[in-house]
């Protein structure tokens, strides 16, 4: 076992050489460093039909925090009628292994989830609205003025002992109830998100719908409203467009970019959406472009090999695939 792992690493330290060669960070104008997201926990398993149990989930959250991954969102505190499969979120953020230096996180759509989640010993939340009304009502249940002032409620108290919350924006770059969403409409949350006081805003392909010219685009329009240091991205691949888009987006200068191991995902309200984009994969392009993550590739595959057998179907990341077959 431990000399197929030896070759499988030879094989890949072969190839980044190989990417590297072809791009010279100095020539790119791209970020040094990425702050990798690891949204598998959660958005990766949040849609899974049949439970997984706990100490499944523990066991991958252990692995990922192993591989280097310093922030990772492990559960959510939303209603279990709304979303079983995290209804074990006080039980897993007991169970896990807590790494010095890794932020565990969770979502926290009003002041019940914060409180539950404060209860538990997170390091930090996430609030989550949508630039479309249509989705805001189908996953949260409200309209997005009513969700921005639940928000305000949570970002208050999260304040007041300091913990950091972070925001999310769903339907960015199109909503699977009212299709288009204008960068505008998005670029309109995001401020009043960032404003109330998350520090950082991730801006949700929701269903994968984005290219790079119109993530382009949206940057553009959100950052005359937010600092383009606060903002994330995190994109689906249904279309098989979140590497592209990933790109584009660091080349407009973004470094924080959120994804899930074996590319687990889907969101619950967002139908025929499919997983978000692979950690292994977003690792092997950064490392290809000479971009520094902190983050152990090699883990990282293995991690998303415990998880993709645990569910018992094959790994949808590319590299974990490539990885798998040059053994
Ligand atoms: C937001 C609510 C709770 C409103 O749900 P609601 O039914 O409007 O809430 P309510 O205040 O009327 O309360 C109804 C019941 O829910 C309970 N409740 C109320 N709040 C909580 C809570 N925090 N935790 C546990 N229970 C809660 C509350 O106690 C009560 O219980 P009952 O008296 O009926 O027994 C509901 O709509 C919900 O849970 N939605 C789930 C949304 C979700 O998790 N979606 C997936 C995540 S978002 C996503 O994946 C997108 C993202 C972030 O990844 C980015 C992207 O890709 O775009």
């Amino acid at each position: 076992m431990a000399s197929c792992f030896v070759r499988m690493f030879s094989f890949y330290k072969v190839c980044l050489q190989q990417a590297r060669s072809c791009s010279t960070r100095a020539s790119t104008g791209l970020p040094s460093f990425v702050k990798i997201v690891e949204v598998g926990p959660r958005d990766g398993l949040q849609n899974e039909k049949m439970f997984v149990p706990t100490e499944t989930k523990v066991e991958f959250i252990n692995k990922l925090s192993d591989a280097g991954l310093s922030v990772i969102e492990v559960t959510s505190f939303v209603s279990p009628k709304w979303v079983p499969q995290m209804a074990d979120n006080a039980e897993v953020l007991k169970l896990i292994k807590r790494r010095d230096g890794v932020t565990y996180a969770a979502l926290t759509p009003n002041l019940k989830g914060l409180k539950d989640a404060i209860s538990c010993g997170v390091n930090e939340v996430a609030i989550f609205g949508a630039a479309s009304e249509t989705f805001s009502k189908k996953n949260i249940n409200c309209s997005i003025s009513e969700s921005l002032q639940r928000f305000e409620e949570v970002v208050k108290l999260a304040k007041e002992i300091k913990l950091p919350v972070r925001g999310y924006v769903s339907c960015v770059l199109g909503c699977p109830y009212e299709k288009i969403v204008s960068p505008e409409k998005v670029a309109q949350v995001a401020k009043q998100m960032f404003e109330m006081g998350c520090y950082e805003i991730s801006l949700g392909d929701t269903i994968g719908v984005g290219t790079p010219g119109a993530m382009k685009q949206l940057i553009a329009v959100v950052t005359k409203h937010v600092p383009i240091e606060k903002v994330a991205v995190h994109c689906h691949d249904t279309y098989g467009q979140a590497l592209a888009n990933i790109l584009a987006a660091l080349q407009m200068g973004v470094s924080v970019v959120d994804s899930s191991t074996a590319g687990l995902g889907g969101c619950p309200y967002a139908k025929g959406a499919s997983g978000n984009v692979a950690t292994e994969d977003v690792l092997y392009m950064l490392d290809g472009l000479g971009i520094n993550t902190g983050v152990d590739l090699q883990k990282t595959v293995e991690a998303g090999r415990f998880i993709s057998q645990a569910l018992g179907r094959s790994t949808h990341s590319k590299v974990g695939q490539a990885m798998k077959s040059s053994l």
